[in-house]
């Protein structure tokens, strides 16, 4: 898959280390910055990385910022984002097997990084479960 990868300086660390985690799984990484632990404002990455994968540029997207609520918020305004920000395991999963979710959000101040690469690991590695989650998902796109 291509996978599209951002933050602001809240969350770089955690985007350096995870594009390794993405790369590892055999994805390609498109990193849209930001690029260093200046201060920037979420809304650019986070709209950037909601319209590679709401164009079809890119399957999946991953932001990271201070605590993911900033660019969750963001990339859920871009129609046909369906943006999960998760803090453990379980939600991870169920945004995938539930929800279809394709842009997962993360906070870097919030989580340790072992629980971020193993929550990328398993996000990306989770198929949706369709079925009676496909008709609510369509339901959520229908608007
Ligand atoms: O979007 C956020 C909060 O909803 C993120 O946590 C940002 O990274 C955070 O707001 C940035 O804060 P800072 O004081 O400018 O570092």
């Amino acid at each position: 898959m291509k996978v599209a990868i951002g933050s602001d300086h809240g969350g770089f660390d955690y985007k350096e280390r995870l594009k390794a985690v993405v790369a590892d799984l055999g994805h390609e990484v498109v990193d849209v910055g930001c690029h260093s632990c200046d201060s920037t404002d979420y809304p650019l990455q986070g709209r950037e990385v909601a319209r590679l994968v709401a164009g079809g540029e890119c399957e999946r997207g991953i932001l990271i910022c201070g605590t993911g609520i900033g660019m969750s918020m963001t990339a859920n305004r871009v129609p046909g984002v369906r943006a999960a920000l998760c803090h453990e395991l379980f939600t991870a999963r169920m945004s995938r097997e539930h929800n279809d979710a394709n842009v997962l959000c993360l906070g870097q101040r919030v989580i340790g990084l072992g629980l971020a690469e193993e929550m990328v690991r398993l996000w990306l590695e989770t198929p949706f479960s369709g079925g009676r989650h496909a008709r609510r998902v369509a339901l959520i796109e229908a608007g």
